[in-house]
C-alpha cells in the first residue's frame, strides 16, 4: 500500500503529468553524471590562513584544472600567476594591475583573463548540472556568464554580439569583480562537498574565523573532534569543560578569542588570578608564531593560566567521584598531593612536585572551591552561554556535525573507535547498560545532544559525560588512558607525561581489524575505508598516513603550527572524486602574501591511494540514494494519478 497522503502532497508540487516525468528524466540523468568531488581536512586547529589556502586551492584541484587547460599554452610561470589569481583574486588583480603602465595593457590583459576564466569555470563545471553551475555563479553576473559560458560559434551572427558584451564589462568598471566571481566560481566547482573530520577549536588564533568560513560553504558536515566537544561542553553548561577551554587559550596566548571574539569578560577572573598568583614558569603562555608580548601582558596571562588550571582541576574531583562508571578514580589527583612536603604519590611513585600554585587550596578539602572562585566561574558560564557569536557558532557546529559519519560507503570519524587488546570493541557500562563499538558511540552522541539541548543543567549526567568524551579512557574523542595536564605541569620526569594510547591505534594497521570495524558499522569492508583524524602523522619519523593495505586513511598532518616540528609537514587532505582517492601532503604554509609574491604554491605531494575502475557515478553515492528514493515516489505519483 502506497502513502497516498503524500502522494497527494507530492501532487502539489507535481500538478501535470509533464512535470512529474520532467523531474524523472532530470533525476535519472543527474544519477548518470561523474561522483561529486569530496574534500576531506582535519584537526584545523584555528589556523585560519592555512585552511582558507587549502580551501581555495581545493587541496591542489584548481591548479590541475588549469594544467589540464592551458599547459600548451602557458609557460609554468604562466601557469602559476594564473592559478594564484584564482586563489586570490582581490590581491592580485591589485598586484597585477600596479605592473601595468598604460590602459591598453590592462585592457588587453583583461580580455586574455576573462577568456581564460571563462573556459576554466566550463572546464571545472563540466560533470554538474547547468542548475548547479548556476547556483556556483556570481549572483550579479549570471546572466551575463551564462550568455558568455554557452556560446556557439557555430553560426557566425552573434560573434560581434559576444565580444561586446566583454568589452562592455570592461568599459563599465566591471571586469574585476567579474574575474573575482569566476575565480571564487572555480573554487567552489573544484570542490562538491567538504568534510571536516574534527577539531576546528583551540591552539590556533583563529577558530572563529573558520567556523564563519564554514556556514557560508556550499556543503559542509563535521565530525567533531575532541577539541569541538570542549567548546560544545562548556556551551552546553558544563564548568570544567569551559574552565579547560580558558586554560588552552591562556597556554597558547589566545585569550582574545575568549573576550574580543566571543565578548566575555575576563576581568573577575584577572583580579582572582592577580590576587593569588605569581610569575611560574610553568604557566608561561606558549609564543608560536614569535609574536611579542611585554613583560605586562605575559605576567597578566600566566596569572589567568594558573588560577584557571587550579579551577579546572578542582571542578575535576566532584564529577569523577560522582560518577564512579567513569573509573577515573586515580585521576583525583589534587587529593595525592602532600601540601607540607610538596610532593604527590601517583601510581605508587613518590614525586617532587615543582612550579606549584597552591595558594587557593585547602589541603583538607583540596577540591573545595573558594566562594571567589565558584564566583567567577558563575560569571564565566553566564557570559559564555549568552555570547550570541558563539551560540551561532556552536549552534552549527551541532547542527553540521555528529560522532561518527558514514559517507559514500566510507566511516569518518575523528578519534577512535575504542577496542582492547584483543581487538574486541571495549564496552563500557553507562547507567546500568553495557555498551560497545557503534552502540557506544550512538550513547554518547545521545547524552552530548541532551546536554546541549538543556544548557541550564551544570551537573547532570549528560553534562559530565560530555567532559568524559573529552577525557575519559573509553572515549572515542580521546583515545587515551589519561590525559596528564597535572603531571605535565608539576612533575619533572618526563614518564609520568606519558598519555597511554587505546589500542586502537596499533591495531588500526591492520587489514582485518579495520574490515572488524567497517562492519561494525555496517559498511562494505571490501569497499568502505575508515578515514581518521587526530593524532599526528610523523612523517619525519617516516610514519605513513594510508595504513592498513588502504583501509585505513589518517589525515591529521598537523595544519597546527605548534606540532608541525613533530610532523614535519603542515597537514594532509584528502580528495575523493569519480576516478578514485588521493592523499594530499601540504609543505609548510607560511602565509597568503608569500604565495602571492612567489607565485609558488605551496607543495602540494600528491599520493594515489586508490584508483577506481570504472568511473564512479551519483548512482553510486548516498545522495544517488536519496535520488532513487525521489525518483521512485515519482513514478509512484505518475501511476497513481495519471495512469489510471
Ligand atoms: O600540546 P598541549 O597543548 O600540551 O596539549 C596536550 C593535550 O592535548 C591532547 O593531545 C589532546 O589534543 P589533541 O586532540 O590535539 O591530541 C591531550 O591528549 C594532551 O594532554
Ligand atoms: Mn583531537
Amino acid at each position: 500500500m502506497k502513502n497516498l497522503k503524500y502522494l497527494d502532497l507530492l501532487a502539489q508540487k507535481y500538478d501535470s503529468e509533464e512535470k512529474v516525468a520532467t523531474e524523472i528524466i532530470n533525476l535519472e540523468a543527474i544519477l548518470d553524471l561523474p561522483k561529486g568531488t569530496e574534500h576531506f581536512v582535519s584537526d584545523l586547529h584555528g589556523e585560519y590562513q592555512a585552511f582558507q589556502h587549502v580551501l581555495r586551492n581545493g587541496s591542489g584541484n584548481v591548479k590541475v584544472k588549469i594544467r589540464d587547460l592551458f599547459e600548451d599554452v602557458l609557460d609554468e610561470k604562466e601557469l602559476n600567476g594564473f592559478a594564484t589569481l584564482v586563489y586570490y583574486p582581490e590581491e592580485k588583480i591589485k598586484l597585477i594591475k600596479s605592473h601595468f603602465s598604460t590602459k591598453q595593457e590592462l585592457h588587453d590583459w583583461y580580455i586574455e583573463m576573462i577568456e581564460c576564466m571563462l573556459k576554466l569555470v566550463a572546464y571545472a563545471s563540466s560533470k554538474y548540472t547547468r542548475s548547479k553551475l548556476r547556483k556556483a555563479l556570481p549572483k550579479q553576473f549570471v546572466y551575463i556568464i551564462e550568455e558568455l559560458l554557452y556560446k556557439t560559434d557555430e553560426f557566425k551572427n552573434k560573434k560581434e554580439y559576444y565580444a561586446k558584451m566583454v568589452e562592455q564589462i570592461i568599459a563599465l568598471g566591471q571586469a574585476d569583480k567579474l574575474i573575482i566571481g569566476l575565480a571564487y566560481t572555480t573554487q567552489r566547482l573544484v570542490v562538491d562537498h567538504l568534510h571536516v573530520v574534527g577539531d576546528i577549536y583551540d591552539r590556533g588564533p583563529d577558530p572563529h574565523k573558520i567556523v564563519d568560513t564554514l556556514i557560508d560553504y556550499h556543503s559542509v558536515d563535521i565530525q567533531w573532534g575532541n577539541h569541538d566537544v570542549l567548546w560544545l561542553g562548556a556551551f552546553a553548561g558544563s564548568k570544567v569543560c569551559l574552565a579547560n577551554i580558558i586554560r588552552i587559550c591562556a597556554r597558547y596566548n589566545n585569550l582574545d578569542i575568549i573576550e574580543d571574539v566571543y565578548g566575555i569578560n575576563l576581568r573577575p577572573l584577572l583580579n582572582l588570578a592577580e590576587k593569588y598568583y605569581d610569575d611560574n614558569p610553568a604557566f608561561h603562555p606558549k609564543r608560536i608564531s614569535g609574536e611579542q608580548l611585554t613583560e605586562q601582558e605575559q605576567m597578566q596571562i600566566t596569572k589567568i593560566h594558573q588560577a584557571i588550571s587550579i579551577i579546572q582541576f578542582k571542578l575535576e574531583s566532584p564529577i569523577i567521584k560522582r560518577r564512579p562508571c567513569f573509573d577515573m578514580t586515580d585521576r583525583l589527583l589534587l587529593e595525592k598531593v602532600n601540601y607540607g612536603k610538596n610532593e604527590a604519590t601517583l601510581y605508587g611513585i613518590n614525586y617532587k612536585l615543582e612550579n606549584t600554585c597552591f595558594a587557593t587550596i585547602n589541603p583538607e578539602q583540596p577540591d573545595e572551591l573558594l566562594e571567589e572562585e565558584q564566583q567567577v566561574m558563575d560569571k564565566l558560564l553566564f557570559s559564555f552561554q549568552h555570547s550570541e557569536k558563539l551560540a551561532r557558532h556552536m549552534n552549527f557546529i551541532m547542527k553540521k556535525g555528529s560522532l561518527y559519519l558514514k559517507y559514500n560507503g566510507n566511516l569518518l570519524i575523528h578519534g577512535c573507535i575504542p577496542l582492547d587488546e584483543n581487538g574486541d570493541m571495549e564496552k563500557m557500562e553507562i547507567e546500568g547498560k553495557e555498551y560497545a563499538g557503534r552502540e557506544l558511540l550512538d550513547v554518547f552522541e545521545r547524552y552530548l545532544r541532551y546536554s546541549f539541548a538543556r544548557p541550564e543543567e551544570t551537573d547532570d549526567f549528560a553534562t559530565d559525560m560530555v567532559w568524559y568524551l573529552w577525557t575519559g579512557e573509553k572515549s572515542s574523542l580521546f583515545g587515551k588512558r589519561e590525559m596528564t595536564t597535572f603531571e605535565r605541569y608539576f612533575i619533572k620526569e618526563k614518564e609520568t607525561h606519558k598519555e597511554r594510547k587505546n589500542p586502537y591505534y596499533y591495531l588500526r594497521e591492520d587489514e582485518e581489524m579495520c574490515r572488524k570495524m567497517l562492519a561494525e558499522f555496517d559498511l562494505n569492508p571490501d569497499h568502505g575505508r575508515i578515514i581518521n583524524g587526530h593524532t599526528p602523522v610523523k612523517e619525519i619519523d617516516g610514519e605513513n598516513p594510508i595504513k592498513a593495505n588502504g583501509k585505513m586513511l589518517v589525515i591529521d598532518g598537523g595544519f597546527s603550527k605548534a606540532y608541525q616540528s613533530t610532523t614535519g609537514i603542515a597537514g594532509y587532505t584528502l580528495l575523493y572524486n569519480s576516478y578514485g582517492m588521493q592523499l594530499v601532503a601540504h609543505q609548510l604554509f607560511n602565509s597568503k602574501d608569500e604565495v602571492l609574491s612567489n607565485e609558488t604554491d605551496v607543495l602540494s605531494v600528491k599520493r594515489l591511494v586508490d584508483e577506481e575502475l570504472e568511473r564512479k557515478k551519483v548512482r553510486e553515492t548516498n545522495i544517488g540514494e536519496e535520488l532513487i528514493q525521489e525518483i521512485n515516489n515519482l513514478n509512484n505519483l505518475r501511476e497513481y494519478r495519471y495512469m489510471n
